[in-house]
């Protein structure tokens, strides 16, 4: 990151005198203290812990300063709001550094629709995109805050929880290209409705200049919410731009577009990654790529593995695998968005919860604390499976339906044993517990 401790002080108008910090450049920031390494700079932020508890530890990480609400006496700048802040500074960091963005959103594709775009564009341009599933409004200033120096372009996935997210991402991200992959069908979480969805999704044009352009499928229960003079294209049969001839094959698939002369192959299986991979060959081809890099360029794309995604069990059930992140917070978060999901037709919620690794001294009383994130009117099974998950067990207190389990293959075998076709059930713990396991012996062999 290419912003010195004065300048980022200018920047978010912090409170404490700044004329004495110095023009050393701050390598990157951070809000999850175990990632701080020398010289960095730590964000506090409100998890399931207020981030401040942990400034000691960052500075023993060896950070160089800290953002702060309240005055401390290691070197920090004080501001009101640290995230406000943060999401100041990244916005600030996009103008500086003139890189052009593109905006991604959608209800499922959006993952694959990024990296495809970003595959394109590196035959080209030095390109950054979302890593994981930075997409919010934590995780898109922080995306943007860790561009290499010399990103040409910048490729940012945007999330949406509730309404409005997308609008307040789009306003701090201004990009230069938006893309709209589909208008939800999968679970609908705190939205609502399909309508409120496209309405959300729509909110992307708030941040898109009219002489921009924005790309959307040809769903017409957009077009209400079309209110920017922006360029529109639209995707679909016989539409702007279009998949032609398209094949799959076992493991890969070849189609072409209405706007290239070549065949295109990409090494992944199923007909809607056509539609992602076009849409990532119409943006290299607005940006001046040849039908060549295009090709190439998507003929190499690396997926982002093991998405927030829905699975199928193979008796039907529907399983939500969140393998990112896990710390405290995201674990609460991903337990919001499942207890806010309607249950399926006579079927019930279940959840496992596995260790969370590297948590330190204070891991049992983060684990015990995640008791405020479960639901137990919502909720009809909790599995809680990890040496760490003990602590949390034992707050739930004798809970008929909390069960807890040292080791993975009684997990397996009683999940398998409980787990009903119309049941909806959630994973969520650190990769080291190889949940994962569990997970693909449900999709493929319970009857
Ligand atoms: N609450 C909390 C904690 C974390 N939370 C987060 O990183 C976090 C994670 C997320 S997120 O959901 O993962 N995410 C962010 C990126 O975009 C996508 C969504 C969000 Cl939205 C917000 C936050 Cl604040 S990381 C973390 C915590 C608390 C413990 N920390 C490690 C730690 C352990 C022990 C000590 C310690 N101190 N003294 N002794 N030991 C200090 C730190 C690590």
């Amino acid at each position: 990151m290419k912003l010195t401790l004065k300048e980022i002080a200018k920047v978010v108008h912090a409170k404490n005198d700044w004329s004495v910090l110095t023009d050393r450049e701050i390598p990157k920031i951070e809000f999850d203290s175990r990632l701080i390494e020398p010289g960095d700079l730590f964000l506090p932020l409100k998890g399931v812990r207020d981030g401040h508890d942990f400034i000691p530890t960052a500075f023993e990480n060896g950070a160089f300063a800290t953002f702060s609400e309240k005055k401390v006496e290691q070197t920090h700048l004080l501001v009101d709001d640290c995230l406000k802040a943060f999401q100041e500074l990244a916005k600030y960091y996009l103008e500086k550094t003139n890189v052009e963005v593109i905006a991604v959103t959608g209800s499922n594709g959006k993952t694959t629709t990024k990296d495809m775009i970003a595959a394109v564009l590196s035959e080209k341009y030095s390109t950054y995109k979302t890593q994981g599933n930075h997409n919010n409004e934590i995780g898109l200033p922080y995306t943007v805050l860790h561009m290499p120096d010399n990103t040409q372009k910048l490729v940012l996935e945007m999330g949406m929880d509730h309404p409005g997210d997308i609008d307040f991402l789009s306003n701090l991200a201004q990009p230069d290209l938006a893309i709209i992959t589909l208008i939800g069908e999968a679970h609908l979480e705190f939205m609502g409705n399909r309508r409120n969805i496209a309405k959300g999704k729509m909110g992307i044009q708030a941040g898109l200049g009219v002489e921009n352009e924005l790309i959307a499928p040809a769903d017409p229960i957009i077009n209400e919410f079309i209110y920017n003079q922006q360029k529109i294209t639209r995707f679909g049969a016989d539409e702007d731009i279009f998949v032609t001839n398209l094949v799959e094959h076992r493991n890969y698939l070849s189609f072409n577009t209405n706007f290239l002369n070549v065949t295109i192959t990409i090494p992944v299986p199923g007909k809607y990654n056509a539609t992602n991979a076009m849409l990532a060959a119409y943006v290299g081809f607005k940006m001046g790529l040849s039908e060549k890099e295009i090709k190439q360029g998507l003929e190499h794309v690396e997926l982002t593995r093991n998405r927030t995604e829905w699975k199928k069990a193979a008796n039907g059930a529907d399983i939500l695998a969140d393998v990112y992140n896990a710390n405290p917070t995201a674990m609460r978060l991903i337990l919001e968005t499942f207890q806010a999901i309607e249950k399926n037709e006579g079927g019930r919620k279940l959840v496992v919860l596995a260790d969370m690794l590297e948590l330190g001294n204070q891991s049992a009383e983060l684990h015990a604390k995640m008791i405020e994130s479960l639901n137990f009117e919502i909720l009809d099974k909790v599995y809680l499976y990890g040496p760490m998950m003990k602590s949390l067990y034992q707050v739930a207190n004798g809970n008929p339906n909390v069960s807890y389990f040292t080791d993975l293959e009684n997990l397996s075998a009683t999940i398998k044993k409980d787990l009903q076709p119309n049941d909806q059930i959630l994973f969520k713990g650190s990769n080291g517990m190889k949940l994962f396991n569990v997970i693909e012996d449900l999709e493929k062999n319970i009857s």
